[in-house]
């Protein structure tokens, strides 16, 4: 069968598609270093580097090959293991964030991710209106958001945390689980597929690393940190950035992923609820500030929506509106913006009812 070994590394028939009968060596990015990327294809690993084109034509940091992306390559007679990257296949999400230091470049940090598990510990770090914040990021990035509450051995009422986090996860699944327990963490990846590529978003010191080298196990882990011949000298691979688990799952573990930043994404899958208000709303741009007949404060007026749902709703409305001021993925209209999508809604709400009507 073709591309039997990419299959393992989350190769789905779409990117076979894109890819098409060019020639070039079909390849996923596993690792990023500065100019040079680990990529495995079908034959194995390579590096790879971006043709003077791509990078020619690039018009921003995004339009780089990340972590997780697939892509094109070519390997000319006798380079050994190294090739040039001449195409990034369209992705199906990404994780984005602003480039350290700079206002405007936005980089990828994970692209391809099927699931992602939004990280929240039961003590401490409990904040729900900062889980908010992940689904909105979540929802934005394509990938699907699953809340993982950890550290549940510490926790003696996790029925009641279970139901706060029900009422803010806008239909994401909530799972809790335990790294130190010896059967608390394996149904983490229930009902993934192998061949999925998962990656986990979350505050440092909530126990990220700790879940990930449980699934991962000992003895993956030690080879994982084996020196390498990269034909440039000696380094140690501190860790694989795309990693495969026993059971078949991908893992996106990149730093860039660890750091980043809240001031993207999706508030209408977020805050549903607060769409279904709005398409209700006398004025369709309604900001449920002051405007007569909004139906989003008529709802918190009688006590059917929490006023702090809606403040958090504002907040992070502002925050991400003020981010757009100075971000080029705004301008692009990638993520979609809050009337944008509220509009859209409205329509699906009058074609429902129209279909209802018939
Ligand atoms: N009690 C308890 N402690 C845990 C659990 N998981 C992780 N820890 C501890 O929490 C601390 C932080 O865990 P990490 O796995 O390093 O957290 P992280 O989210 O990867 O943090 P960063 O690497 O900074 O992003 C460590 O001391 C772990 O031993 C758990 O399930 N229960
Ligand atoms: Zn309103």
């Amino acid at each position: 069968m073709a591309y039997e070994h990419l299959r393992r590394y989350g190769l789905q028939p779409s990117f076979e598609e894109a890819a098409g009968q060019g020639g070039l060596c079909l390849a996923r990015i596993t690792e990023q270093h500065r100019d040079r990327y680990k990529v495995m294809s079908e034959d194995g690993e390579l590096w790879g580097e971006v043709s003077g084109k791509l990078a020619y034509l690039a018009g921003d940091e995004t339009a780089f090959p990340a972590v997780g992306d697939w892509v094109l390559m070519d390997l000319p007679e006798g380079s050994g293991s190294s090739g040039v990257i001449r195409r990034v296949l369209p992705r199906k999400s990404a994780f984005e964030r602003r480039a350290a230091g700079t206002a405007h470049a936005v980089q990828v940090v994970a692209a391809n991710v099927d699931v992602v598990f939004l990280c929240m510990a039961l003590v401490g770090d409990f904040n729900l209106r900062r889980l908010e914040r992940y689904l909105s990021v979540a929802w934005g990035s394509g990938a699907v958001p699953v809340i993982v509450l950890t550290k549940a051995d510490l926790c003696d009422d996790l029925p009641a945390h279970l139901e706060e986090v029900t009422s803010v996860c806008a239909g994401a699944r909530v799972l809790s689980c335990s790294s130190l327990e010896e059967e608390g963490f394996r149904h983490v990846l229930e009902g993934i597929p192998p061949g999925s590529t998962v990656a986990f978003l979350g505050s440092s010191g909530v126990g990220k690393s700790t879940l990930i080298n449980r699934l991962l196990g000992e003895d993956v882990l030690a080879t994982g940190e084996v020196r390498e011949d990269d034909g440039r000298g000696r380094h140690t691979t501190t860790h694989r950035q795309l990693i495969l688990l026993p059971g078949g799952v991908l893992v996106i573990d990149t730093p860039g992923m660890r750091e980043l930043q809240l001031d993207s994404g999706d508030l209408s899958r977020s805050f549903d609820d607060i769409g279904e208000l709005a398409a209700r709303c006398r004025f369709p741009d309604c900001t449920h500030e002051t405007e007569p007949g909004c139906a989003v404060r008529e709802a918190v007026a009688r006590g059917e929506l929490s006023p702090r749902r809606l403040d958090s709703f504002r907040k992070l409305r502002r925050e991400m509106d003020y981010a757009a001021l100075d971000s080029r993925q705004r301008e692009r209209e990638k993520i979609r913006h809050m009337f944008g999508s509220m509009g859209e809604m409205k329509q699906l709400v009058r074609e429902a009812k129209r279909k209802n009507r018939r």
